[in-house]
């Protein structure tokens, strides 16, 4: 689908013949979604929905992965009515994204209350029953979603999380009415407006020029080693961030930074992960690890990380074997990085 557009230049307006690709309008499409009640609720028409139950995706068993079923409205419809609810319960759905040729996706959750409805939860079992489908809470499914299936359920159980919490004003204490997309909520006696948040959070992978370090926390699954993680505190840039993190968790500090990527994290809250890579002075590198935050620090060699990488699944502690471990999966940000120091060493640790 493509728009011509208009233009204004000097308080005139012209009309452009230039196409507009099907990215930018799809995303002024979206836009319009979130900003028109009237234009979200046809698309709803249209539309498909992803069903979550107490924040937990629906999901169907394949052979090795799992699948994320969609419904229409109409489908929506007859469900909702063959557990005694009316259609009006459709309007807590939150919109997800849209298609390129702009079918709008929404999500819905049968589980939680919601404090503007009257709505109570539906029971699980009954209703995995009759979606031929289970409610499986999204960390555990990681493994078996697809990258684009994972992105959007990722997207949705966050926003449906905020809403949840989100259902009273904290300064009136009146409840707070959402827009038809979900993308704010309004107090009806203040007109304060509330937006979704998520948490800037910092990951670096610390090298000190052939080895990287690597850490873990006592609630990590046993073996399991990442990068250092940490929020952002108030007022600092995410350079002030890592440095910081990085002092704190094993005592280092820092000589030069870069940047990698980002990625939308959504537990146990919605973080924006930053990931950057970071270097060590040589000869500084003895790690004093600080056992409130961390429970284990170490320098990994090239050889230990690129086995690990290659290692599926977590791995199950061994009786004697002192360094064995594993490393996040390949959806979390942390492994990106990881794989990135190990493609850059792979060359310089080739034996002479
Ligand atoms: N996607 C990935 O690859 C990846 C890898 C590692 C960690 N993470 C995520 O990064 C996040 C942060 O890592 P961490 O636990 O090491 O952080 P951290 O080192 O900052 O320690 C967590 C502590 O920070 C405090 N804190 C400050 N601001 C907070 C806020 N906004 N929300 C919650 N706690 C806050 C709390 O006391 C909390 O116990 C975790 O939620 C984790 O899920 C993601
Ligand atoms: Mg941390």
């Amino acid at each position: 689908m493509a728009l011509y557009c208009r233009i204004a230049f000097r308080g005139k307006s012209f009309c452009c013949y230039r196409l507009l690709s099907t990215y930018v309008t799809k995303t002024r499409y979206l836009f319009e979604l979130k900003e028109d009640d009237d234009v979200c609720r046809k698309a709803q028409q249209t539309g498909a929905f992803y069903l979550f139950h107490s924040l937990a995706p629906l999901l169907q068993t394949s052979e090795h992965q799992y699948l994320v079923p969609r419904f229409s409205l109409s489908e929506l419809e007859r469900l909702l009515s063959k557990f005694g609810q009316n259609a009006q319960r459709i309007e807590d759905s939150v919109l997800i994204g849209c298609s390129e040729q702009h079918e709008a996706w929404f999500a819905l959750d049968l589980g939680l209350n919601s404090s503007s409805s009257t709505h109570a939860s539906l029971p699980k079992s009954e209703m995995e029953t009759e979606l031929k489908g289970s409610f499986i809470e999204l960390r555990k499914a990681l493994f078996q979603l697809n990258p684009v299936d994972s992105s959007l359920l990722f997207t949705a159980q966050s926003l449906l999380h905020w809403h949840d919490g989100h259902q009273f004003c904290s300064r009136s204490g009146q409840p707070t009415k959402k827009n038809m997309a979900g993308s704010k909520r309004v107090c009806p006696s203040n007109k304060i407006i509330y937006y979704p948040q998520m948490a800037p959070v910092v990951i670096t992978l610390v090298s000190d020029g052939t080895r990287c370090l690597l850490a873990r926390q006592s609630s990590f699954p046993k073996g399991l080693y990442s990068a250092l993680a940490g929020f952002c505190d108030m007022g600092e840039s995410v350079e002030e961030a890592v440095r910081r993190e990085v002092a704190e968790e094993v005592g280092l500090e820092l000589e030069r930074l870069q940047y990698s990527a980002s990625q939308h994290w959504p537990f146990p809250n919605s973080s924006l992960m930053i990931a950057c890579h970071a270097t060590v002075k040589p000869g500084q590198t003895e790690i004093q690890v600080n056992l409130r935050e961390l429970e284990a620090a170490a320098w990994f060699s090239y050889a230990e990380v690129a086995a690990a990488l290659k290692r599926k699944g977590t791995y199950i502690q061994q009786q004697n074997q002192s360094f064995p471990f594993s490393v996040p999966p390949k959806l979390a940000i942390a492994h990106q990085l990881i794989k990135e120091w190990v493609e850059k060493h792979a060359c310089s640790s080739l034996p002479d």
